[in-house]
C-alpha cells in the first residue's frame, strides 16, 4: 500500500443519490443485502471488494440497468435529489441520460466518431440545430480529453480508434447528454498503463462537473481517484467512508483483511 497516493481534496457533502435498505435477487440468489449508501455530489466514489461481492450489481441499480436482466429483482429505496428513481413515473431511458454509464470493455457503436457522441443528444432531443449538435460533440470530446486526437477525422469509425481512445469516446458519449452522475464499471481493466493514467486523470477532472461512481479491482486506483470508498463483501456493504480512512484506518476487520491482501 506504500505507493498509494491518497486523494485528499475537499468534497461536497451534498448527497446526490442515496440508497436505503437495497436488496437484489437474481432468481433465488440473494446478491445484495440491505445496502445503505450515500453518493455525494461532485465526488468520486469507489466500490471495491472481492469478485462476486455485488459491486456491479449495485452500480447497475443506480441507473436501473438491472431492469434489463429478466431474473433481477430490486427492493428498497434509491433516490436521486430526493426522487425515487424506481417510481413508476420515471422513464428509465431518461434516467440513464442523467445517470450515464461506461463499461469495462470499450463499446463504441459501429458508427463514426461524430455519430457516437451525437447519438444521445439526438435521441433525447437536446439540440435544435446542426450547429448546436456540432458544439455538443466538440465540447463532449474536449471533456473526454479526446478532441485534439480526433478533430480531423470525426467521420472515421469509432471502432478504428485505439482501446484507450475508444474508452474516452465512450466517456464522451456518456458526457454528451449532460449526466449528473457517471457510473464506471472497471473502466480501465482493458487498457494499458498509459491509457489507464489518461482515464484516471479524466475522472479527476470530470468530478468538478458531476458525481462519478467507479467499480475497481485496483485498490491503488481507488486511492488515486476517489474521495469516498465503499467496501462490499458477500453481498453486504461492510464499510463506507473517506477513502484515506478506509485505506489507512478501516474499522471493520474484513476491510482490513481485504486491503492488506488477505481476502479477495
Ligand atoms: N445477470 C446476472 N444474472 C444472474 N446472476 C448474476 C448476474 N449478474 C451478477 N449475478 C450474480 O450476482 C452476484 C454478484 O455479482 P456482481 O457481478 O455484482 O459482483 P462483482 O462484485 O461486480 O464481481 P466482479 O468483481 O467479479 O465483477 C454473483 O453471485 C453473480 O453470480
Amino acid at each position: 500500500m506504500n505507493d498509494m497516493r491518497l486523494t485528499e481534496r475537499a468534497v461536497s457533502e451534498k448527497s446526490k443519490m442515496s440508497a436505503r435498505a437495497v436488496d437484489v435477487y437474481y432468481g433465488t440468489n440473494h446478491a445484495l443485502k440491505n445496502v445503505d449508501v450515500e453518493i455525494l455530489d461532485k465526488t468520486v466514489t469507489a466500490f471495491i471488494g472481492p469478485s462476486g461481492c455485488g459491486k456491479s450489481t449495485f452500480l447497475r441499480c443506480l441507473n436501473r440497468m438491472n431492469d434489463t436482466v429478466a431474473s433481477a429483482r430490486v427492493e428498497g429505496l434509491i433516490e436521486m435529489d430526493g426522487q425515487d428513481i424506481y417510481d413508476a413515473r420515471v422513464d428509465p431511458v431518461q434516467l440513464r441520460a442523467k445517470v450515464g454509464m461506461v463499461f469495462q470493455k470499450p463499446n463504441p457503436f459501429p458508427k463514426s466518431i461524430y455519430d457516437n457522441v451525437a447519438y444521445g443528444p439526438k435521441i433525447h432531443g437536446l439540440t435544435r440545430t446542426k450547429a448546436e449538435l456540432d458544439e455538443v460533440v466538440e465540447s463532449s470530446l474536449r471533456k473526454a480529453a479526446l478532441w485534439n486526437e480526433v478533430k480531423d477525422r470525426l467521420t472515421a469509425a469509432g471502432t478504428g480508434l485505439s482501446g484507450g481512445q475508444q474508452q474516452r469516446l465512450c466517456i464522451a458519449r456518456a458526457v454528451a447528454t449532460s449526466p449528473e452522475v457517471l457510473l464506471m464499471d472497471e473502466p480501465c481493466s482493458a487498457l494499458d498503463p498509459i491509457a489507464t493514467a489518461q482515464v484516471e486523470e479524466l475522472i479527476s477532472e470530470l468530478r468538478s462537473q458531476f458525481s462519478v461512481v467507479i467499480v475497481t479491482h485496483s485498490m491503488q486506483q481507488a486511492a488515486r481517484v476517489s474521495q469516498r470508498t465503499a467496501f462490499f463483501h458477500l453481498g453486504s456493504l461492510v464499510e463506507y467512508g473517506e477513502t484515506g480512512t478506509i485505506f489507512t484506518a478501516p474499522k471493520d476487520p474484513r476491510t482490513e483483511s481485504y486491503i492488506s491482501g488477505r481476502i479477495g
